[in-house]
């Protein structure tokens, strides 16, 4: 017979909470997912779910104007406009300290649940390793993420969410400013005036009319670009890999290879991120393939010129003039030769500071953090699989299923560090393109791994873990007869090659095998190995293997009777009658060990566990 091994575990919240709050947090719990979504889908957003619980106690730093006890801390590290301030004044002791040097942000870092920059910020592995796990949420307050490592962020299992649309239009119209001062000469012509002279041969400039325009990065603000480029008619084509063709057509712009956009362009418009694939994108050998006397526009990332390039072929005369707002280096060294050519016009970095994109954006963050943290669901998360809202509606009943599935499937395990590989399988009458997984996966991983481990997975890390502890999660799918409606029929979970503390779990194929279905939005146990069984999945549960013999419900229920233990449910699956049969009990309170060695000494149980769910 199977000694009896209680597992204690905690429910965890998907995202870190400090431990004080955990009891907070309980009331949040199956806070996994809390629905309805502040929904953000106006924008066409999709969500991503992230929780953890509203407060924590440790300390605020001291500078927080008014720290409140039990409120979680906000970090902003950059200039944030008012009205998204007073949002997070409303939920959060906010902590506005500009300019820290990084040592300055990483002493601070472990006090904060949360932190807000712009691009000025780096937020590197450093910063994550410094927060002690306590950091849930970066947000960047602006759309580049160039600055912050999302490795480290996933790593640590910290959601970083940005601010996507609220400065679209003022980044495209500086774009479009600096397009009209440089052809005309704007700001050296300024410059030359206020120096006390009149050179009006000097600053002749180029029209734009009918000159054609190529777009590097057909996005938000590449498309916005584009339309306001039409009402100057201008010609304007884009290269952009993953840019939809007929999105393109409905505002006049054509699609073209990169090579036709550096071949044909008598200005060149950039506008895509800084990715290790778009880093130094023009250098010299794209420079050399250009117009001569081309024109280039910089209002994406520094980084996706090779500046010294640059100056080369402003110097060769094949790139005639160069309006840049954005630098590799950040504010550029003072003596830099791209600043300084005369040929070039820039600005600090100014794309989104317009009064009105800053409070924009201010509100859109202060909103996804917010959220984020209070366990509400991120429409702007960049280190998660985006779920659309009524894909998490509907999955939400079975995305606790799925972690209480791997909570016990784990539990039957005897000694879990073992674990290498999980195989789950959805049984669906929907077409396997029309069910989305990755939630329900994140959440099984959760399940197998917490109870194991001291590390907190959420749908940020989940993969993430997985992996690093070397579980393979892998998914099948069985295509069920019926109506596509409910989205699951059931889930089956699988532990290969280990052994069971209670071998009945095994299935013949040689697996650990749980299987529950959602009834009545409540999920149920189904299946444990080859024995079917109806249990709700609430509280904690017994599993006994006995002789199926009359008078054995009896006999448990009065040893649980005698200490004062709630039975809550009793299901009982058997092969034949008179066989072997597996017992389900739910408990609403834990038995103590006597109470258990006594279960496990009636005569015709021949195995069994107790299980948290
Ligand atoms: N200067 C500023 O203050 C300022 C303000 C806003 C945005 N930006 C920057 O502008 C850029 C675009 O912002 P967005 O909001 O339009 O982003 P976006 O994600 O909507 O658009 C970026 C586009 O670039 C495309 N792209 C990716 N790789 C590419 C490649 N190799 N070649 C061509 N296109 C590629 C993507 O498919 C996408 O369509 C970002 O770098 C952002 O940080 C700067
Ligand atoms: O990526 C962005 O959103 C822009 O570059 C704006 O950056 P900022 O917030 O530092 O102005």
């Amino acid at each position: 017979m199977a000694a009896p091994s209680p597992t204690t575990t905690h429910h965890r919240l998907l995202l870190p909470a400090s431990t004080t709050h955990r009891r907070a947090a309980l009331a949040l719990a199956p806070s996994a997912l809390r629905l309805p979504i502040r929904a953000r889908t106006a924008h066409g957003a999709r969500i991503c779910a992230a929780a953890a619980p509203a407060a924590s106690t440790a300390s605020p730093p001291s500078s927080a104007a008014v720290a409140v006890e039990g409120k979680p801390t906000v970090l902003v590290a950059e200039k944030l406009g008012a009205a998204g301030l007073a949002l997070l004044r409303e939920f959060a002791n906010v902590d506005c300290s500009y300019g820290l040097s990084p040592e300055e942000l990483r002493a601070k870092i472990s006090l904060c649940d949360a932190l807000i920059v712009r691009s000025g910020t780096k937020v590197g592995r450093d910063v994550f390793e410094a927060s002690g796990g306590r950091l849930r949420v970066v947000g960047r307050a602006g759309v580049g993420i160039d600055n912050v490592d999302l490795a480290a962020a996933t790593e640590h299992g910290c959601l970083v969410v940005n601010a996507p649309t609220a400065n679209t239009v003022a980044a495209a119209e500086h774009g479009i400013a600096l397009l009209c001062g440089m052809a005309r000469n704007i700001a050296q012509a300024d410059a030359s005036l206020k120096a006390g002279k009149w050179a009006r041969n000097k600053y002749v400039g180029v029209s734009l009319v009918g000159k054609t325009l190529a777009i590097l990065g057909f996005g938000k603000v590449g498309s916005e670009v584009a339309r306001r480029a039409k009402g100057l008619g201008m010609h304007v084509i884009a290269h952009d890999p993953y840019a939809s063709a007929d999105r393109a057509r409905a505002i006049g712009v054509e699609l073209v290879s990169m090579e036709e956009a550096m071949t044909t362009a008598d200005f060149i418009s950039l506008h895509m991120p800084l990715t290790p694939a778009t880093n130094k994108m023009l250098n010299d050998e794209t420079f050399a393939k250009m117009k001569k006397g081309v024109r280039i526009i910089n209002v994406a990332r520094g980084g996706v010129i090779d500046e010294d390039a640059l100056v080369r072929a402003l110097d060769a005369g094949i790139v005639a003039q160069a309006a840049l707002d954005v630098f590799t280096k950040e504010p550029p060294a003072a003596d830099s030769k791209l600043v300084l050519h005369e040929n070039v016009t820039v600005t600090p970095h100014l794309g989104a500071s317009t009064v009105e994109a800053q409070e924009g954006v201010a509100i859109e963050i202060a909103e996804a953090v917010t959220g984020a943290l209070k366990g509400e669901l991120a429409a702007s998360a960049v280190n998660a699989p985006m779920v659309p809202a009524e894909v998490l509606s509907e999955l939400a009943p079975f995305v606790v299923l799925a972690e209480k599935l791997g909570r016990l499937a784990v539990q039957l395990v005897a000694g879990g560090g073992g674990i290498k590989s999980v195989k789950v399988t959805y049984a669906s009458a929907r077409a396997p393109d029309d069910l989305d997984t990755r939630l329900l996966r994140a959440m099984i991983t959760k399940g197998v791994i917490e109870p194991i481990s001291d590390v907190f997975v959420n749908l940020v890390n989940a993969d993430f873990t997985a992996k690093q502890r070397g579980i393979r999660i892998s998914e099948e799918r069985i295509l069920m007869d019926g109506s596509p409606e409910t989205p699951l029929d059931y889930i089956q979970v699988q532990i290969a090659n280990v052994e069971s503390k209670f071998p009945s779990a095994i299935s013949e194929t040689g697996e650990i095998t749980v299987e529950g279905k959602v009834k009545d939005g409540v999920p149920h146990l189904t299946k444990v190995g080859a024995f079917e069984v109806d249990v709700s999945m609430e509280g904690s549960l017994i599993l006994c293997r006995q002789v199926d013999q009359p008078g054995m419900i009896g006999s448990v229920g009065s040893v649980l009777g005698e200490e004062n233990v709630n039975v809550s449910f009793m299901s009982v699956g058997r092969i034949a009658p008179r066989k072997r049969a597996v017992m389900a009990i739910g408990v609403d309170e834990e038995p103590s060990k006597a109470t258990l060695t006594k279960i496990g000494e009636i005569p015709a149980i021949e195995e069994f566990v107790f299980l948290k769910l």
